[in-house]
């Protein structure tokens, strides 16, 4: 320990006294301040401070290799804040647990569903979801966005808890994603004061100043009916003894057999819940960027189309069962997920013990920071990474390229690399296959008659997507609209 005492900490920005690198800590886009930095100090790991707390940023896939994976012991814990996990109900969250021994129980069943042999049996429900998304883009173009939500949202409730919601206002989806919002506000470190100075959750509602705890108690409500009512329904319906068979009582057949019945049934209820959570943002971020590559680089249509219209034809929708014979579809939710990825810091992690790489000295308790968009848009890994371009993971004769790397780092890092990303891969490149295959997207016009340009303008925190996004979804032609109605009949 006397000789780690003598290293230094990775390089970074000054620092003032006791407040550290409060001035100079990248506010807004940090993905891409965190990127300039690493270049203008030449190092794949960024030291900074903000008061006690050390953060490490991760810039390079080698170091986010040997640490996260290779380290994964040490890198892999989270930061247990108040906000989170004392005051808003989200302990039962599986990304936001510590690692240990429960979050490698959730870990393990939650797995058990969303393991890569295990999600062809959710194909036929995602296909549902991706006609019915056909259908409302036929019907209202402009409300894209929101169609893309509720395939994503209720797909996820129907495999989860056999709950198959209405399009609009049923109240268990409201109530779900009404859970889901508070969390990027309170995850980041930092972000309330409570989290820095832990004392102040011991303040009454009603005293001056604790507005958080007002807003906490508020949101908690939330967030517990998130993880609550779709289960409710499932657990009505299961105990009925006339349960659609879904992952909820799947799960409940175990019950009787547990050793705890209420730890069980706790694990069960924060298991379910995951899906939904972790799954709907990050799927329709990740779609939409995939309607402005199509708007910014409409020759990427043109490409995946011919693909389509030679493999799959002009009479029927692709399926899954057209995957190996479509790499170019495949390519392109590739490169949908590099060029952007929804979640650019992923979810920071935590270090449990001290360590030292290459020379420098990592403390423990360190928040551990990989930049997964400066890893995806490293030009060593793919040149020209600013373009949007699916070809990059193709070799010369159009087969997917063996020596390109999987944008795996838009999913995350080591152990806690996202549990959801087989199932994640399989949703987008069937509704890319299939939107494709039936439409046109095109920049709208204004009400004069503009072109709406698309631009590469995305909103910051957490979850980052194109801001206000407008796009036309147009049939490719009279049959391919009497396909989209017919898919409908078909399911
Ligand atoms: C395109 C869609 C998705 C993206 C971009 C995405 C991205 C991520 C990222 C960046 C993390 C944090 C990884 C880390 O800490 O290093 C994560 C965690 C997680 N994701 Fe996803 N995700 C997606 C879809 C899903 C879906 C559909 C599910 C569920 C079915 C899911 C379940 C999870 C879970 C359970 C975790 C927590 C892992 C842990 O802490 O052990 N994700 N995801």
């Amino acid at each position: 320990s006397r000789k780690r005492s003598t290293l230094k900490n990775p390089p970074g920005p000054p620092q003032l006294p006791i407040v550290g690198n409060l001035l100079n800590f990248p506010r807004g886009h940090d993905w891409i301040q965190f990127q300039k930095y690493s270049k203008e100090f030449n190092s794949d790991l960024l030291y900074f401070r903000l008061f006690w707390n050390r953060v490490v940023v991760v810039n390079s896939a080698k170091a986010a290799r040997d640490l996260f994976e290779k380290r994964s012991n040490v890198y892999s814990d989270r930061e247990k804040t108040v906000m989170v996990y004392e005051l808003t109900g989200w302990h039962r969250n599986i990304a936001v647990m510590e690692y240990g021994d429960r979050w490698r129980m959730h870990r393990r069943n939650f797995h058990q569903y969303f393991r890569p042999d295990a999600i062809p049996n959710y194909h036929p429900r995602v296909t549902l979801g991706v006609h019915r998304l056909l259908n409302s883009l036929l019907e209202t173009p402009e409300e894209f966005a929101t169609h893309i939500r509720f395939m994503s949202g209720s797909t996820t409730l129907d495999i989860v808890y056999a709950i198959d919601p209405m399009p609009k206002h049923d109240p268990i989806l409201e109530a779900a994603e009404e859970g889901v919002e508070c969390l990027s506000e309170i995850i980041n470190a930092g972000s309330y004061l409570v989290d820095s100075v832990p004392i102040l959750k011991y303040l009454p509602e009603w005293f001056p100043g604790a507005e958080f705890k007002r807003q906490a108690a508020r949101w908690k409500e939330k967030v517990d009916a998130l993880h609550l009512r779709p289960y409710e329904v499932a657990k009505k319906a299961w105990d009925s003894g006339n349960a659609k068979p879904c992952i909820a009582t799947t799960l409940l057949e175990n019950l009787d057999k547990a050793a705890d019945k209420a730890d069980y049934e706790d694990m069960v209820i924060n298991v379910t819940a995951m899906a939904f959570q972790a799954g709907t943002d990050t799927t329709v971020l990740t779609l939409t960027t995939f309607v402005l590559a199509m708007l910014m680089f409409p020759e990427c249509q043109k490409a995946a189309r011919e693909e389509i219209d030679r493999v799959v034809g002009r009479d029927r929708l692709p399926e899954f069962s057209d995957r190996e014979s479509m790499p170019y579809i495949t390519a392109m939710a590739h490169e949908v997920l590099r060029w952007h990825p929804a979640v650019p810091l992923a979810v920071p992690h935590k270090t449990s013990t001290d360590d030292t790489y290459e020379g420098y000295f990592i403390p423990k308790g360190t928040i551990i920071v990989g930049n997964s968009y400066a890893i995806l848009r490293d030009e060593k890994r793919y040149p020209n990474p600013e373009v949007f371009d699916p070809t990059r993971f193709l070799t010369k004769d159009g087969k997917l390229n063996p020596d390109v790397p999987d944008p795996t780092e838009a999913f995350g890092f080591g152990r806690r690399i996202c549990a959801g990303r087989h199932f994640a891969d399989h949703v987008l490149w069937l509704t890319i296959a299939k939107v494709l295959a039936v439409f046109h997207l095109e920049e709208p016009l204004d009400a004069q008659g503009r072109v709406i340009k698309a631009k590469e303008d995305y909103t910051t925190g957490m979850f980052s997507m194109p801001k206000n996004l407008k796009a036309t979804f147009k049939p490719r032609s009279s049959d391919a609209a009497k396909m989209i109605r017919a898919s409908l009949a078909d399911a």
